[in-house]
């Protein structure tokens, strides 16, 4: 039987980081994956890479216009594109791991008991391993609701199967309006398609600025993206050549036909055959590994890092899940979920939301005296250059104290300017320490200057 002093289960961004970590450190390491097509885990092979590569094609496909027939032909070269992209980072992804020393071992794992996993290879056969730790990461799946229809319906993909999808839809239609929804909708706009966004609640961006989220949903409506709030949807039937989706919404019950359903409704904790009740690892009520602060799960050989833990599902949350757990095995031990600061995001619209810290809403809900400096993206030169004129940038800063309490930037680059307001709110640096700090010319950066001074 083959014994190994760590066990990762799941080839995600935390897993690989760490095995490679224990392996220089002279530990025997093991990477359990289920999918040779999934080495290097899911942000490069079916998220994050791949998304953002068609967004970028997608952005520059819409500055070159044309017929829907040249959009439609510009698509499938995207995607051939993306498919060149993932598949050489798959394979730099495991030349990395074996490099390291670490074993990559392909199968589904299940726990047998606190010390034994079962690997079950893609041919059928079965393996026992032995570890002395393990560490949970197997990400996170689609949610999909149990609509009518929506089974079975071969118009009806996820975000990992559209991605596949080489003929430009004329119409796609997308249930659910987070992260995936919002960035589907922009890129597949962009790309030449009419796009309609079926959104369960009232409000748009919900847990966002209402500022903010009244920005986004302008630019969404000037770019031709059509919103259904409120809505639900009662079933996806399939026609000849495509589908009808059944909407319910204040007006009454419309038919949308589309060509292609994205079902982006959210991510659950992946737990799917692991059996993690044979190791004594116990769950939350919402399905995920229940971990402490430092993610060690209710058995303490067996750590839990990225989306499978419950937390925000990006990967640099992954990332760092895997500097807490390898700050206990080789380091201080001091880094937590606690302490690591500020979590910053950005939604890859066009152009991209950003944001770190509170809302104006969250600071006034806390009792707080707060300064708030708005300045619209148009104001900006080098949004004038990139011909990004839309947008809103919005800072909510501490009056007492002078300190960042949230930055909100829906404008080009916000993606790259962000990481300084985390770092700034990280810092504890006053306000005035970005406004008066020295910026090159033209970026988007150099806004931060104009933004804080109308503080
Ligand atoms: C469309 C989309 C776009 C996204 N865009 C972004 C973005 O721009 N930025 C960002 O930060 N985040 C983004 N995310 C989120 C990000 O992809 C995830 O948070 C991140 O990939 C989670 O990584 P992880 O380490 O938890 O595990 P994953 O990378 O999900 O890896 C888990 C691995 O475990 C394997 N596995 C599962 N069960 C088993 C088992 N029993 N045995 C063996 N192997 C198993 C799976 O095959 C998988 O390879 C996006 C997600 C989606 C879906
Ligand atoms: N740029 C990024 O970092 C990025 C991009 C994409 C995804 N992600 C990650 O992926 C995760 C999953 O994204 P997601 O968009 O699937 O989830 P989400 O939780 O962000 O959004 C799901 C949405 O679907 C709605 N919904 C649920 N059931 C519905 C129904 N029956 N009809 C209509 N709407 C319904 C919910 O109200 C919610 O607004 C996100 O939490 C995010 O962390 C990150």
């Amino acid at each position: 039987m083959k014994q190994y002093d760590n066990i990762i289960i799941g080839f995600g961004k935390g897993g690989k980081t760490l095995a490679g970590a224990l392996a220089a450190g002279g530990q025997s390491a093991a990477i359990i994956e289920q999918s040779d097509k999934m080495y290097g885990g899911t942000c490069i092979n079916v998220a994050c890479i791949p998304t953002k590569s068609l967004e970028h094609s997608a952005r520059l496909s819409a500055a070159q216009g044309g017929t829907f027939e040249e959009k439609a032909e510009r698509y499938a070269i995207a995607v051939e594109k993306k498919r060149k992209l993932t598949s050489m980072l798959r394979e730099k992804n495991y030349q990395k791991a074996v490099g390291a020393g670490v074993d990559v071992i392909l199968g589904n794992a299940s726990f047998q008991d606190k010390e034994h996993i079962t690997v079950t290879k893609p041919d059928g056969t079965t393996e026992l391993i032995q570890g002395g730790r393990f560490f949970i990461n197997t990400g996170a799946r689609p949610f999909i609701p149990p609509l009518p229809g929506i089974e079975g319906n071969p118009y009806v993909y996820t975000s990992e199967t559209l991605m596949e999808l080489d003929t430009l839809p004329g119409h796609l239609v997308i249930i659910g309006a987070g992260y995936i929804g919002l960035e589907f909708a922009s890129y597949y706009a962009n790309f030449g398609t009419k796009v309609t966004v079926i959104q369960d609640k009232d409000r748009f961006m919900p847990r966002e600025d209402a500022e903010m989220a009244d920005a986004v949903l302008k630019s969404f409506e000037e770019r031709g993206i059509l919103l259904l709030p409120n809505a639900s949807v009662t079933s996806v039937d399939a026609g000849k050549d495509h589908a009808v989706v059944s909407v319910k919404t204040k007006e009454g019950t419309q038919k949308l036909t589309a060509q292609a359903v994205l079902v982006a409704t959210g991510r659950r904790p992946n737990i799917q055959g692991l059996l993690p009740e044979k190791a004594g690892v116990e769950l939350t009520p919402r399905g995920a590994v229940l971990t402490d602060n430092k993610l060690r799960t209710t058995n303490p050989n067996i750590w839990a890092m990225g989306d499978v833990a419950g937390g925000l599902q990006f990967t640099y949350i992954s990332l760092d899940d895997s500097r807490i757990v390898k700050s206990q095995l080789l380091g201080n031990g001091e880094r937590t979920t606690e302490n690591r600061g500020e979590i910053p995001y950005s939604v890859f619209l066009d152009p991209p939301f950003s944001r770190v810290g509170l809302t104006e809403q969250e600071a006034r809900e806390q009792g707080r005296e707060i300064l708030v400096a708005k300045l619209p993206a148009a104001a900006v030169p080098k949004a004038q250059i990139l011909n990004k004129q839309t947008g809103l940038l919005k800072v909510i800063v501490d009056a007492q104290s002078g300190l960042i309490l949230g930055a909100h930037l829906f404008c080009a680059e916000s993606h790259e300017m962000i990481q300084l307001f985390k770092l700034a709110i990280d810092a504890n640096l006053p306000y005035t320490v970005l406004r008066d700090s020295i910026y090159t010319h033209p970026t988007m950066s150099e806004a931060i200057n104009d933004l804080l001074a109308g503080i």
